[in-house]
C-alpha cells in the first residue's frame, strides 16, 4: 500500500460541510460527484498527497445514512491507494481478512475500490483504492465525426 489516499467523513449536510472544511482546510473542494451504487454523494478536498472524502447519504439505505444514525457524524473510512487492487485483495484474503467486495468496483474520483470489514481492522473500515486506467487513445482519425 503507497499512501493514505482519502479519510472519508460521514456528514449529514454536504452543502454546510463543504463550507466548514472550507473554512478549516482554507481551500475549496475541487470535485462533487454522486455514486449512486453506493448511495453517497461525495466532495474531495486535497490536502497535501491526500485528500478529505465527504460523505452525505442519497437515500435511507445507503452505509453513510445507517453509520450517521449509530454513531452521528465523523470519520466513516480510511482509503489506501494501491497499484494493483486485485493483487491486494487476493494478499489480504491470504493473510486471513475479510473483504466486503472481492471484486473491485466503481468509486469515485476515477477509482476501483474495495472495502475490508471494520471488524477485521480494529473497528476501522479500509478502502482500497486504484486509479482506473485512462481509456486507450483512438488511432489517429478513428472517432471524429467529419
Ligand atoms: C464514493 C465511493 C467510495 C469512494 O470512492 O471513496 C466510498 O467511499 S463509498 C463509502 C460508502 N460505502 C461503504 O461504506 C461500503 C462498505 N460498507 C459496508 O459494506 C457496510 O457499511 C458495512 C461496513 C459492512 C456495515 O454494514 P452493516 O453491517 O449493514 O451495518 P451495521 O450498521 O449493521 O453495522 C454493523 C457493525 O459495523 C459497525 N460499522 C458500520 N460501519 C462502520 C464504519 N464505517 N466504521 C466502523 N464500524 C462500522 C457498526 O457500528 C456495527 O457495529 P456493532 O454495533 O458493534 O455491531
Ligand atoms: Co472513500
Amino acid at each position: 500500500m503507497k499512501k493514505i489516499e482519502h479519510i472519508g467523513i460521514a456528514v449529514r449536510d454536504l452543502e454546510a460541510a463543504n463550507a466548514t472544511y472550507n473554512a478549516v482546510l482554507g481551500s475549496e473542494q475541487y470535485k462533487t460527484e454522486t455514486v449512486e451504487s453506493e448511495g453517497v454523494s461525495t466532495s474531495f478536498f486535497k490536502i497535501g498527497e491526500s485528500k478529505i472524502e465527504l460523505l452525505a447519504a442519497t437515500n435511507p439505505d445507503s452505509p453513510i445514512a445507517k453509520f450517521i444514525e449509530k454513531r452521528g457524524e465523523g470519520i466513516h473510512h480510511i482509503a489506501f491507494a494501491v497499484d494493483d487492487i486485485k493483487a491486494e485483495i487476493t494478499r489480504l484474503e491470504k493473510e486471513g481478512f475479510k473483504l466486503i467486495n472481492t471484486e473491485p468496483k466503481d468509486g469515485a474520483d476515477n477509482k476501483l475500490v474495495a472495502f475490508m470489514h471494520p471488524k477485521g481492522a480494529n473497528g476501522v473500515l479500509v478502502e482500497l483504492c486504484q486509479e482506473k486506467s485512462p481509456s486507450p487513445a483512438l488511432p489517429e482519425g478513428e472517432g471524429a465525426r467529419n
